[in-house]
């Protein structure tokens, strides 16, 4: 018998019940999305393939658990000695920690015998670099990581172990709030960080990587976990290879695949069909980066934990939602890649369709991710499919500002010239179920725009007989409710209301209730690749997608792509740097609609 991996529990806050060993499994989420255990053994004989390490209850009270392939795992740790309480020499007890991480990772007293190994396949990339790195190392900051952990580089590209570290040193940072023996950890981390040069598609070298894993693991039960940071062209050799050659012997295997998950129905069908030759659902990990986003996280716990909202979440008090997502710079260096997707592949029919389905979602029966993804996946379902109609494109255009030129999309070198690919584009789109039956829900998504901002507003409808509509003046809309979460930058949620302007007289104004989270928290908000690194070592698929999602998700959007394809419709052309397509307006009119984002005051 060997450890399997252990429980976590991540986070504390106040307002969970008082910790105590009968209430353990109300806060202390698992490794698997449906069990709740303690530390769990589990045989080792386990086949060498991707091995599913989902564990079903059998019985919370006896600490068993099923493996999917049938294997039995029973918890070998009494639940009484785990989280939240750090356990001081002499055995006292210290109080519950709000740090988040620290004491599950502390506290697995068999983490002894147990490893996880973190490959980022395609480490020399962008991604790598930006995003999976760093973010490993503010887990690894946080005391997130488990005791054996290893960070291994995969790529092509010919690398020392030592031209690894100082590639990802580049990039390592602290938080402003901790930077207490900063590069010290650094320096900690940086040693567990290796490099394997291989090809994706060869065997031989992902062997050869298996290899130098399994020296790290020391014959402790290993759990991989592979990050697949490379073009999709390669995501299914990659998996194959991994599968074949390295995946975990005796502990659990899991795969984050990165977008773009296919370009339309077809293509997304195929790669997962292609990726369940060699994985089970359960094991991919499909990661949308904007799940993990602090606000996009608290959508639900805004809606489900507050009465003041749920109540008004319907098309009885709704007017309209809006979905904005704005760069104030172009595709450089990724107009490659970008070219062959366009704007509503790459930003509307995954990150803000994602979040439409966390917004309208039903009620889901609990926290757990089957629970919730299978509330986003009716509100897809629900939806009409997207009609041309209903759609405006454009593209940015040269512009001169101050004395300086800012290119167009089709100046990038690695955009075909002539390009109709769009960098902006505007829907308005329709669930037809009995909340939100006739509520137009639009989304904005642009490129080289004036602002960089990710934000969803709630129109609320008009008070009905309004005694004081003669103190607002003939526009009603200038006295709309209106509740604006802002993803980012600045994350903030805000209620716009009007309010008495004081003094003797009785004028009206607008104003906000305003929750700025840099004035009410001084915690700095993690970066969302860490969320989701976490969440996958857990296993943890509340945040990841589900294929059936990917499909409702792809049915939506791939006619009306393939209908501005075939008709070659020609975007609007818009400067970079502006506003957009002024026929985003026409669109949100049609419905009755103003955009939130353009009136004077946001
Ligand atoms: N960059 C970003 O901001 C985001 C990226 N993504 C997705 O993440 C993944 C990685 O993105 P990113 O790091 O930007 O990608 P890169 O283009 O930087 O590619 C990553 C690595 O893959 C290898 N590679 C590149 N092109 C090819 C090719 N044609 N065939 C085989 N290998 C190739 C290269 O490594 P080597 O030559 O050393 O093997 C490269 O360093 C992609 O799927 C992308 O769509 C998703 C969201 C945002
Ligand atoms: O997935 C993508 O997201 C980024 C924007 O992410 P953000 O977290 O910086 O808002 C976008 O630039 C890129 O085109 C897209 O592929």
């Amino acid at each position: 018998m060997a450890t399997l991996y252990s429980t976590h529990c991540r986070s504390y806050s106040p307002l969970t019940p008082s910790p105590s060993s009968s209430s353990y499994s109300s806060y202390c989420s698992s490794s698997s999305s449906s069990s709740k255990l303690g530390h769990v053994a589990v045989s080792s004989s386990a086949p060498k393939r991707f091995l599913a390490a989902k564990l079903s209850v059998l019985s919370q009270n006896q600490n068993v658990a099923r493996m999917q392939d049938g294997a039995v795992a029973t918890a070998v740790t009494p639940i009484e000695n785990d989280f939240p309480f750090k356990k001081l020499k002499g055995g006292l007890l210290s109080e519950p920690s709000t740090d988040e991480c620290k004491d599950a990772v502390r506290f697995d007293i068999n983490e002894n015998e147990s490893t996880v190994s973190i490959t980022v396949v395609g480490a020399s990339g962008d991604l790598a670099k930006k995003k999976i790195f760093p973010a490993l190392f503010a887990l690894y900051y946080e005391g997130c990581l488990p005791k054996h952990f290893t960070v291994y580089g995969y790529a092509r590209s010919k690398m020392t172990d030592a031209e690894l570290r100082t590639m990802v040193s580049k990039t390592l940072t602290c938080r402003i709030d901790k930077r207490e023996n900063c590069g010290e950890k650094m320096e900690q981390f940086l040693e567990r960080c290796f490099y394997h040069s291989g090809q994706y598609d060869s065997q031989e070298n992902f062997a050869e990587l298996d290899k130098k894993l399994k020296e790290h693991e020391g014959g402790k039960v290993s759990n991989r976990l592979f990050y697949l940071s490379i073009p999709p062209n390669v995501f299914i050799d990659a998996v194959r290879c991994a599968s074949l050659s390295a995946s975990a012997g005796n502990g659990w295997t899991r795969v984050i695949v990165e977008k773009p998950f296919g370009r339309d129905s077809e293509s997304s069908a195929a790669l997962t069909k292609g990726l369940k030759q060699y994985l089970d659902e359960d094991q991919i990990f499909r990661i949308d980066h904007y799940l993990g986003k602090e606000l996009v996280e608290n959508l639900s716990v805004l809606r489900f934990s507050n009465l003041i909202f749920e109540p008004l979440w319907s098309r009885q008090y709704i007017r309209n939602v809006q979905f904005i997502f704005s760069e104030d710079f172009g595709t450089e260096g990724r107009g490659g890649y970008f070219d062959n997707y366009g704007i509503i592949r790459d930003i509307m029919q995954n990150h803000l369709l994602q979040i439409l389905a966390l917004f309208a979602m039903e009620t889901p029966v609990s926290l757990a991710a089957e629970d919730i993804r299978n509330e986003k996946v009716k509100v897809l379902r629900s939806m009409r499919p997207l009609e041309i109609e209903n759609m405006v494109i454009g593209q940015y255009k040269s512009h001169t500002k101050g004395g300086v030129t800012y290119p167009a999309y089709t100046d990038d070198k690695t955009v075909p010239k002539g390009s109709l690919t769009p960098t902006f584009a505007a829907a308005a789109l329709f669930i037809d179920n009995a909340r939100w039956d006739g509520v137009p829900f639009l989304m904005k998504a642009g490129k080289a725009l004036h602002n960089k901002k990710a934000e969803i507003r709630v129109q609320f409808r008009h008070v009905p007989g309004n005694l004081y509509n003669r103190n607002i003046g003939t526009d009603l809309d200038l006295a709309t409710n209106e509740l604006v979460i802002r993803v980012q930058p600045d994350e903030a949620i805000y209620l716009k209301i009007n309010n008495k302007v004081p003094g003797l007289g009785m004028r009206l104004d607008r104003s906000n209730l305003n929750l700025h989270y840099a004035a009410r928290y001084s915690k700095e908000i993690p970066d969302a690749y860490e969320r989701l690194l976490l969440d996958a070592i857990e296993g943890e698929r509340r945040l990841f997608i589900r294929s059936d999602e990917l499909d409702a998700a792809w049915s939506l959007f791939t006619p009306v792509l393939k209908e501005l394809e075939e008709k070659r419709i020609i975007p609007e052309y818009y400067p970079y740097g502006s506003r957009g397509p002024v026929g985003a307006h026409y669109l949100a009119a049609r419905y009755k609609v103003r955009w939130g984002d353009v009136s004077v005051e946001q």
